[in-house]
């Protein structure tokens, strides 16, 4: 059992220090129900490196992902066993404040997923949830936050327009930018390019490589060419286990395990 009882935020605030993994996985299992997805997961995440997670549909990729800040505790059912902590606190210890822990694991979907309000609205919103009403604070958080999501110039002269209006690929900046505004450690992006077309996909993947350094990234992506162009490490999964970890070059062109070869060079998923 844990000993740790209580979750601390001032514990993030020493981003990516060059010491450790941002994310350790230890012997973690799952179940939905009867069913068991996750079996004996192990994997250490670096700081300020990009992780990709592969594997054919179904093997649990997703999963994982949400494991890392809780996303799957309202699955009726769910059970784990393992532990998971992010600059070493168990993020399932008793207490831990899981809302402030989203914050610090900031989430990317599939499909972006803007409110329906303003550009500033999307921004800001987390924040005023939070009790921020000043406007200089706001104001800055938009523009720092839109310019790191590289959609500073195209989003500057229509910042109270509903996000709706914005492209596909505009809207998942905007939604990276909503991520990055709550200051967070980690982002997770789960298959972040497969709603959009190739340009798009390339600006998102030339985002992730300016961001890397400043937030860890744990991407899943069905794309193995985008693993192999994003990541600097890549964790191949099968049926629910971990079968390889390791820096994204061995992994693709020297992979120790046969079904990890047979994997990265299309012979099955
Ligand atoms: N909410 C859920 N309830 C029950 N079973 C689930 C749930 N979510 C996922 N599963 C099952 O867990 C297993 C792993 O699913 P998961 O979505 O994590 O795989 P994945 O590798 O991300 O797949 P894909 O690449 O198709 O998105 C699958 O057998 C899936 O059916």
């Amino acid at each position: 059992m844990s000993d740790i009882i209580e979750f601390e935020p001032t514990a993030y605030h020493v981003k990516n220090s060059p010491e450790g993994p941002a994310l350790d996985i230890s012997d973690f299992n799952l179940w939905y129900g009867e069913s068991q997805a996750l079996f004996d997961c192990n994997l250490e995440i670096q700081k300020g490196q990009v992780t990709a997670l592969i594997g054919p549909s179904g093997c649990g990729k997703s999963t994982l992902l949400r494991c890392l800040n809780r996303m799957n505790d309202l699955v009726d059912g769910l059970r784990i066993r393992g532990r998971i902590t992010v600059d070493g606190f168990d993020i399932y210890a008793k207490g831990v404040d899981v809302i402030a822990l989203r914050k610090r694991m900031g989430m990317v979907f599939q499909k972006p997923n803007p409110f329906a309000m303003s550009i500033y609205d999307n921004i800001t919103y987390p924040l005023r949830v939070d009790g921020v009403t000043k406007k200089s604070i706001l104001d800055e958080t938009v523009e720092h936050a839109l310019k790191q999501a590289a959609l500073w110039n195209e989003a500057k002269d229509r910042l109270n327009d509903s996000a709706l209006g914005l492209s596909g690929g505009q809207q998942q900046r905007l939604c990276i930018a909503r991520a990055v505004a709550s200051d967070p450690e980690v982002l997770l992006m789960d298959e972040p390019c497969s709603a959009l077309d190739p340009i798009a996909t390339a600006r998102i993947e030339e985002l992730i490589e300016e961001l890397k350094g400043t937030y860890t990234i744990v991407m899943v992506t069905h794309s193995m060419a985008q693993a192999a162009r994003v990541s600097d490490n890549t964790a191949f999964m099968y049926l629910g286990r971990l079968i390889e970890y390791g820096d994204t070059d061995t992994i693709f062109t020297n992979p120790q395990k046969s079904r990890t070869n047979d994997y990265v060079t299309g012979r099955f998923g």
